[in-house]
């Protein structure tokens, strides 16, 4: 059955393209002679003088996996933890009508997963650089599968969701069920299909339907005097029921979240700290998406100041080809000297990429210059959204409830990304605040400065930090957080007074903390409608705007180990989106 008629195997022909691509690779030295199925062909598996699988994992190839895929009587392709590279050519019943395995992780695939195959049992796709959305997979009986750390994005949708997070986890941008649901705060703050942010947002500005405030919200109620006893009594026993609501369930999320974050121990097997970076000369590191960058026509370019702040001063730069960047010039003071820490924790930050966190670029460390080179995101901050340009105090533009939701909830989960990317020690953002939570081009809200702040001296800020209330006046906190600046404002209580010192030793709880000084500044914030004020917290609903102060306030809970986990906050923000 094997034979042709020119009396040569006809696997021959695949199984030898693919071999040419590996000519000297050890694994394939006993590909040799005419009939793979002689039983001398390592890795390769027959039935009936057929090649029905092919086993070469760990086996050090390069080129495609096309080839391989071409065997017509193939039912298990297993080549993980090659580098093997190119794309996977789309697979359905014409093209492997027998395939049932294939495990393609850890190489670096890409191009988009195309795959409609009815009988696949297995796919394990995961550590490539598969991107796209998952629209093309059509796998029904699939048992096992996997496309964690791809850079896959789009909604994940029926079948598929009945997989754990772990499968998905470290994408691009993929979201839905059993990841946090897609919002787009671009629709949030805009719902014509087609409009700009901007427009959408002075649209909203003027009077827009979705401005409007609610009656019963709590800032409202400050503002009013809150001369109203009886209503307050009732939002007090809704806080509580609230409480004891978020706290059961916190407890029931505990053990949920520890398994969806189980596939980081994965990564132990392979350190990739050192890939995709490259040096472009002058000490300028660029990192995946940053190749073009040189540090000559970085200083050349145009710059425009879009901001100081405590760890340095940020511009906008247009390189001489047309790209914009947001340069980061630290400050000498804040950086003193060349830190290997630091310069480990900037590679380890390069690598960052998801929808919610905005990615870093490039990093020069030179002659006492430290430039962090970021992707520019033109619909400045929620600082700038809450409080007008980069200082506190008013003359922020509207801003409805669906588009606070929505900005919380990304910033929410570029943030839970941080806190569960893989590293060892966990990665700590260490500045939280409004200044740090940009918006892109379509609106959706990015966490910027990851870990910066870890590794700033010990320089004290001439902010005063702002009294801190008890627990329950939470209006009062996030008040002060908001005229506060810096990021005094925002750090949890157990953290050191002064910015580097506090940056130093803060801690995933403190992030959530700071985390929540916003979340509670958001909902409350005081500039729906007309930007200038009256009334504040919406158009939630009373018992919306109580469950996102309840969640406010169990991030900032005085003790650091009870405090939710970023993970948990997300979950529990999950049940108002
Ligand atoms: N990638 C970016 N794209 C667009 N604007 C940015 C970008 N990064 C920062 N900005 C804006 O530049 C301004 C200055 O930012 P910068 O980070 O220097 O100061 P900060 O956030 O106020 O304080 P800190 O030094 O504590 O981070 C802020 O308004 C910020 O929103």
């Amino acid at each position: 059955e094997a034979e042709v008629a020119n009396g040569g195997h006809q696997d021959l022909p695949p199984l030898l393209s693919f071999k040419s691509y590996n000519p000297a690779a050890a694994a394939l030295e006993s590909w040799v002679g005419g009939d793979p199925c002689s039983g001398a062909w390592i890795g390769v598996r027959c039935s009936r003088g057929r090649v029905v699988g092919v086993f070469l994992d760990n086996a050090s190839l390069v080129g495609g996996v096309a080839p391989l895929l071409g065997l017509a009587r193939l039912g298990v392709l297993a080549v993980r933890r090659n580098s093997l590279s190119g794309r996977l050519p789309p697979l359905d019943n014409s093209t492997s009508p027998r395939l049932r395995h294939l495990l393609v992780s850890h190489n670096q695939l890409t191009g988009g997963l195309r795959v409609s195959l009815p009988s696949l049992v297995t796919l394990t796709a995961e550590h490539n650089g598969f991107h796209g959305d998952l629209r093309a997979l059509s796998i029904p009986m699939v048992r096992s599968f996997n496309v964690s750390r791809n850079m896959l994005d789009g909604e994940i949708s029926g079948d598929l969701s009945r997989f754990p997070s772990s499968s998905f986890g470290g994408n691009l941008g993929l979201c839905g069920l059993p990841l946090p649901r897609c919002v787009h705060a671009y629709n949030a703050l805009g719902d014509s299909v087609g409009q700009s942010p901007s427009a959408a947002m002075e649209e909203a500005s003027s009077g827009g339907s979705n401005g409007g405030l609610s009656k019963l919200s709590v800032t409202a109620l400050m503002a009013t005097g809150i001369g109203n006893a009886a209503l307050m009594v009732i939002s007090v026993a809704i806080s509580v029921a609230m409480f004891v609501y978020m706290r059961r369930k916190l407890r029931s999320w505990k053990g949920a979240s520890d398994a969806a974050l189980s596939f980081e121990e994965e990564d132990k097997v392979r350190n990739r700290e050192e890939k995709g970076q490259k040096s472009n000369g002058g000490g300028l590191v660029c990192f995946d998406g940053g190749e073009e960058l040189r540090l000559e026509s970085l200083l050349k370019a145009s710059a425009e100041v879009l901001g100081k702040g405590v760890s340095g001063s940020t511009y906008k730069a247009v390189l001489e080809d047309g790209i914009v960047v947001a340069v980061k010039r630290l400050s000498a003071l804040q950086f003193p000297g060349r830190s290997k820490a630091f310069d480990r924790h900037m590679r380890l930050a390069g690598r960052l990429r998801h929808r919610h966190v905005v990615s870093l670029r490039g990093y020069c460390n030179s002659n006492g210059e430290r430039l962090l080179v970021y992707d520019y995101l033109p619909n400045g901050s929620l600082q700038s959204l809450l409080h007008g340009s980069n200082g506190g105090g008013g003359g922020g533009r509207s801003l409805d409830w669906a588009a606070r939701k929505a900005i919380l909830f990304g910033a929410a989960q570029g943030l839970n990304y941080i806190h569960t990317f893989p590293a060892r020690p966990a990665l700590v953002h260490a500045n939280v605040k409004p200044s740090n939570i940009l918006l892109d081009e379509h609106g959706a809200a990015c966490v910027s400065e990851c870990g910066v702040m870890r590794y700033a001296a010990n320089i004290q800020q001439s902010i005063p930090q702002p009294p801190r209330c008890p627990p329950g006046l939470f209006l009062d906190r996030a008040a002060a957080a908001a005229g506060g600046g810096g990021w005094h404002g925002y750090a949890a209580p157990e953290l050191a007074s002064g910015a580097g010192a506090a940056g130093a030793s803060a801690t995933q709880e403190s992030d959530v903390y700071s985390f929540g000084m916003v979340l509670l500044e958001v909902v409350t914030a005081d500039n729906a409608g007309d930007g200038n004020g009256g009334g504040g917290g919406g158009d939630g609903g009373e018992d919306e705007t109580m469950g996102w102060v309840k969640i406010g306030m169990l991030c900032t809970a005085e003790a650091p180990e009870e405090r939710p986990r970023m993970a948990q906050v997300l979950a529990m923000m999950g049940e108002f989106m």
